[in-house]
């Protein structure tokens, strides 16, 4: 099922992980396509941890299937393909760098040791530092020097850029973007802040409370909707408190995603080409605040491009339903 020109580097199917107190992620299906670098984004408690330990196989699902480049996340293969970060940059405290980068090179068949050192030496951290007396955005370059040199072809990285200075930030963000230029890498991965992604991303993955909310590439994503501002209608008081409430028929006529009454003006996000009137304005918002819209209306359906929608029928029988 597995190829070199595989598509999608990430495919999911109603995947769902329940913990005592309830669902960390449920019914989440989207794909990743193969070589696009994607920000997983949402709110404290999303669900993006939770998505990122199912596809390096910390965790089981409880329900539904994941795949990657096609092949089932349980596959050892589909494993040896993947590189993933972990938000707490587990690394023995003992080892020094040298010894964590040698047991990079001892467990990995592709590995770059050129790669790794170049990372940790741009950093100026020492070889002969051992990690436990490393600082966090430290630390964060051995595990990313660790990721690069495995030479995966998908790197799962949560929160790679929580610890690190603007300089070393920067420096990230050109090494990802030339690896995927050269090699076709596939990146995903995760903040709560779109602003810190935003520059280096071209497909996004939206999540809040575990469900998913938007999937898709930014270019598509946000052309879709209009911002509208206008005129609102008295509201059913009088009284100078009294907010308005959006013109008659508006949201009959519009798919509304969120809207807003301040004083006298409506503002409303919408989504598709309905005609407007005319005594509206409208404009076209950014992604940022697409992102808020479908993240504060969650009774919004929610928006998954057709290029990072997954059906049923993409996933064979046999992988659907529990995880092995
Ligand atoms: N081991 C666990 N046991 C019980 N609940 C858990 C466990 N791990 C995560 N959760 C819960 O699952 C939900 C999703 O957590 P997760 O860490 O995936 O979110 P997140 O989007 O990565 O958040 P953050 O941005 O704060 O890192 C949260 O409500 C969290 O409390």
């Amino acid at each position: 099922m597995s190829g070199d020109s595989y598509p999608y580097a990430v495919e999911a199917l109603d995947l769902g992980k329940k913990y005592r107190r309830g669902w960390a992620l449920q019914e989440c299906s989207f794909r990743l396509p193969a070589g696009c670098v994607s920000a997983l984004v949402g709110p404290n408690g999303a669900g993006k941890s939770t998505f990122l330990g199912i596809a390096a196989r910390l965790l089981r699902p409880t329900t539904g299937s994941l795949r990657l480049f096609g092949m089932e996340v349980s596959d050892p293969a589909a494993l040896q393909r993947a590189a993933f970060v972990d938000q707490e940059r587990p690394l023995y405290k003992g080892f020094t760098v040298a010894e964590t980068l040698r047991l990079g090179r001892e467990l990995n068949p592709h590995w770059d040791q050129a790669t790794a050192e170049r990372i940790v030496e741009a950093g100026k951290v020492p070889f002969g530092a051992r990690i436990g007396t490393l600082s966090s955005g430290q630390r964060t370059r051995v595990a990313l020097a660790l990721a690069f040199g495995k030479r995966a072809e998908l790197l799962l990285l949560d929160e790679p850029m929580a610890d690190l200075d603007p300089l070393a930030r920067h420096e990230l963000s050109s090494l990802l973007l030339s690896e995927v230029a050269e090699r076709g890498l596939t990146v995903l991965m995760s903040s709560h802040l779109l602003s810190e992604l935003e520059e280096m991303c071209d497909h996004l993955v939206v999540l809040s409370g575990g469900r998913l909310r938007m999937a898709g590439y930014a270019d598509q994503l946000v052309p879709a909707h209009r911002l509208i501002t206008g005129l609102a209608d008295p509201g059913p008081g009088t009284g100078p408190n009294d907010n308005g409430v959006l013109p008659s028929g508006f949201a009959e006529r519009h798919t509304v995603i969120e809207s807003r009454i301040t004083g006298r003006q409506f503002t409303a996000l919408i989504h598709g080409g309905s005609e407007l009137d005319d005594s509206y304005e409208s404009v076209e918002p950014t992604l940022e605040e697409v992102l808020l819209a479908y993240l504060r209306s969650t009774e919004a359906p929610a928006l998954i491009t057709p290029g990072a929608a997954v059906s049923a029928t993409a996933v064979p029988a046999s992988q659907k339903g529990r995880a092995a």
